[in-house]
């Protein structure tokens, strides 16, 4: 359902200025001194990919999807953290395993000292009222055939709460007073579909704020909305978490808001946080290559400046199957030998090539190479043979061509060896090492260009070392 425009006209009213009893009420404690209300540490969700089942059943691994993938961090009690990344990187996974919406398969979410993780669905359930979740999309949060009064008031039936239906209305009133949906008498008993795309972000927010929780996970609450009515919901998210003393994680995979709304920045990589650290130091001195490039990419607001928009090349990597090493190493330009190099890699710069190439000289070379299929292994050593009428002299001679062609590509500082041996072309990659988030200048950065290098070989595509517990408080 397309939102509607939230014009000047739309009855929305302004949540009332913080008053100055408000700010006496929430003068913050510098944020060292506040207490740790979460803390994450080793965290893995994974999921079994379809057909994996019967795939163990005749004694196949079972192919599992890596969403998050051992993630430390910890959270103080009226922060806003940023959980930032593109598509696919498991920021949303990450959110839901914090409220105990999928079951991590390893580690520990620590909630005042309880380990969600570990508690069953029925010891989760009053914990829930304490942590609640906006979503992205408010048309698909709000029950279209129930009117607001009923939609903000739910959660109160469903946690018993407010059984009597004066209690209820009145909580509800004041939740929606709160959220700025004033004269609220004109909000009760509006349906969904009444309301523009803003609205109903208040509604949502509403409901969320009606049972008292005291950390809000917000995934993408903005993204949907309309241009003109971002801003004032942030800004509305902000005055609540004064008033309310909130804490936020709030997931994006826009900078530009995270910057305006975070305190610290959590960049998210292939489930992984590849750099935490305090948003100004995260937006002034990037440390991460992942985090650099991101950061370019960011539209800039005057159009007379002209910068370069220098995504990181290729996709994201399949997450059923991530790189030996460091993840972002196909993808890094700064990448170097310990990075992680393997098959997989020498079979993607072939292709981008041939991509490139014009017709007879891309016949020509796979006549040399032939079949790539021996490259979808991992493997830091892998044998080349060559097509049918071609040598081994003849794969070697192409690939050392295109090394000489292009010596700044990253890849050709990963192989170690690349000699005829046999009827084949042996290419042997530096074993790399899968980084561990450590200090680097005000920060916490995944890379190896920040030693000391102390890191576990992912080399058999197995579980990574952690990285510190609760090191990125
Ligand atoms: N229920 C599921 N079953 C299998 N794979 C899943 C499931 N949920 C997520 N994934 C996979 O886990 C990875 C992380 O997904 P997730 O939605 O957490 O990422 P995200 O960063 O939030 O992406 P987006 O910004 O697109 O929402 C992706 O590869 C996704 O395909």
């Amino acid at each position: 359902m397309p939102t509607k425009p939230e014009s000047p006209e739309a009855p929305v009213g302004v949540a009332p200025p913080v008053t100055d009893q408000d700010e006496r009420a929430t003068t913050p404690r510098p944020a060292g001194e506040r207490e740790v209300l979460l803390d994450v540490a080793d965290l893995e969700v994974h999921f079994a990919l379809r057909g994996s089942s019967l795939g163990r059943m005749f004694g196949g691994g079972g192919e599992v999807v890596r969403a998050v993938d051992g993630v430390n961090f910890s959270l103080r009690k009226g922060e806003v953290l940023g959980l930032v990344g593109e598509s696919g990187s498991g920021k949303t996974t990450l959110g839901r395993a914090l409220l105990g919406l999928v079951r991590p398969t390893a580690g520990e979410i620590r909630y005042r000292g309880q380990d969600l993780a570990q508690l069953s669905e029925r010891r989760l359930r009053p914990l829930r009222r304490a942590l609640q979740m906006v979503f992205q999309d408010p048309s698909a949060a709000l029950n279209p055939s129930m009117d607001i009064e009923t939609a903000v008031g739910d959660p109160l039936r469903i946690h018993k709460l407010a059984v009597g239906r004066a209690e209820r209305h009145d909580r509800v009133v004041e939740a929606l007073e709160q959220v700025g949906l004033t004269p609220v008498e004109r909000f009760l008993t509006k349906y969904p579909s009444d309301l523009s795309g803003g609205q109903k972000q208040r509604a949502v927010m509403a409901r969320a704020i009606i049972l008292g929780p005291e950390l809000l996970i917000a995934d993408e609450p903005i993204s949907m909305l309309d241009m003109s009515v971002r801003a004032k919901i942030l800004e509305l998210m902000l005055k609540l978490k004064q008033r309310l003393d909130l804490t936020y994680v709030y997931i994006t995979h826009d900078l530009a808001t995270a910057k305006f709304f975070c305190d610290r920045v959590a960049i998210m990589y292939l489930g992984r946080i590849v750099e935490i650290g305090p948003t100004e130091e995260i937006f002034a001195d990037p440390k991460h290559p992942y985090t650099k490039a991101l950061l370019r990419a960011v539209p800039e607001p005057d159009p007379s400046r002209t910068v370069p928009r220098d995504l990181p090349r290729g996709e994201i990597p399949d997450a059923a199957a991530p790189p030996l090493g460091c993840s972002f190493h196909p993808r890094c330009p700064v990448a170097f030998e310990s990075c992680g190099w393997e098959s997989r890699d020498l079979r993607a710069l072939l292709e981008q090539r041939w991509l490139d190439l014009d017709e007879e000289s891309y016949a020509g070379e796979q006549a040399t190479i032939g079949n790539l299929d021996v490259l979808d292994t991992p493997a830091h050593s892998v044998v080349l043979r060559p097509a049918r009428g071609s040598g081994p002299e003849d794969v070697n001679g192409l690939l050392t061509r295109l090394r000489d062609a292009d010596p700044n590509e990253p890849l050709w500082r990963g192989v170690r060896r690349l000699e005829v041996e046999g009827d084949g072309v042996v290419v042997d990659f530096h074993e790399g090492a899968d980084p561990l988030l450590r200090a680097a200048g005000g920060v916490q950065a995944a890379c190896h260009l920040y030693p000391p290098m102390h890191a576990s070989p992912r080399s058999d595509g197995g579980q990574p070392g952690g990285d510190q517990p609760g090191g990125a408080a």
